[in-house]
């Protein structure tokens, strides 16, 4: 399989990260962490569980505070934003969690819809419909929109998640293992929304992943989180070539167990 080859204006930074930290208590988690990621980059985190990927995305998105480093995210300081302004900045990025988290009593026009009537005012019904059914489209199950979660795959579950996600038009895109739990083919397709999702709507998305074909597949870069620090960042195979045994136990886990 090859590596990604897009290029990435590295003049224009939607996140930018520098000397963060996080513990809680003796747990020191994140130890200094310094991270960009540039407009339309697809930026693939790894780790072992644990390291701490999960609460960077927290802080990222403001739910949980650093202990220091300062983050910023298309152009606001996360820290010093008041409740309604962190709110604001929240509708700009988009979240797609393991579980998808549909409302298993809505159909799935219901749940799509769901995002934008909470979150924009005065849209009027055509509005929405043809909102929705463009996202439908450009996840590839416009046929689904009046099942119900129970009667999709796992697949099309996480696909309708994304578009869910996507409705709002989101600038950043955070995906918590978007392969998880799905069988390799499956996963392949997600990989290819993905990048969709990035070239259609020229997103700048972090995915954590413990899968290396995912990331291969999506990561214009990849960074490795290596206790507590970003120690290793660079395309696939430059983090991947590499004499250290942390990296290479990751790797070696991936392929050929
Ligand atoms: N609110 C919290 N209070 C106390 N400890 C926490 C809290 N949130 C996370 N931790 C701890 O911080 C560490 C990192 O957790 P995190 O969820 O970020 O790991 P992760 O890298 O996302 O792991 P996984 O790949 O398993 O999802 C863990 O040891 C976890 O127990």
């Amino acid at each position: 399989m090859e590596e990604k080859h897009k290029e990435i204006d590295r003049g224009n930074a939607v996140i930018q990260i520098k000397g963060l930290k996080k513990s809680f208590g003796d747990l020191h988690v994140l130890r200094g962490v310094d991270l960009d990621i540039f407009k339309g980059e697809n930026l693939v985190v790894l780790g072992r569980s644990g390291t701490g990927k999960s609460v960077l995305i927290k802080i990222i998105a403001g739910l949980l505070k650093p202990d220091a480093g300062s983050v910023n995210v298309l152009g606001d300081d996360v820290a010093s934003l008041k409740p309604k302004e962190l709110d604001q900045l929240r509708l700009k990025i988009g979240f797609s969690f393991q579980n998808s988290a549909l409302y298993d009593s809505m159909t799935v026009r219901e749940n799509l819809e769901f995002p934008l009537v909470r979150n924009v005012r005065d849209l009027s019904r055509a509005d929405i419909d043809a909102a929705v059914e463009e996202v439908l489209e450009n996840v590839g199950l416009s046929q689904t929109i009046n099942q119900m979660p129970s009667e999709l795959s796992g697949g099309q579950r996480k696909r309708i998640g994304i578009a869910r996600t996507l409705i709002l038009k989101p600038e950043i895109m955070l995906y918590d293992e978007p392969t998880a739990g799905l069988d390799p083919i499956t996963s392949i397709d997600i990989n290819n929304l993905i990048n969709e999702v990035q070239e259609r709507n020229h997103t700048s998305s972090i995915i954590i992943t413990h899968d290396l074909t995912c990331a291969k597949m999506t990561g214009d870069r990849v960074a490795m989180l290596l206790d507590g620090r970003f120690e290793r960042q660079g395309t696939f195979d430059e983090v991947f070539n590499t004499d250290d045994e942390r990296v290479k136990a990751f790797y070696d886990y991936n392929f050929i167990q």
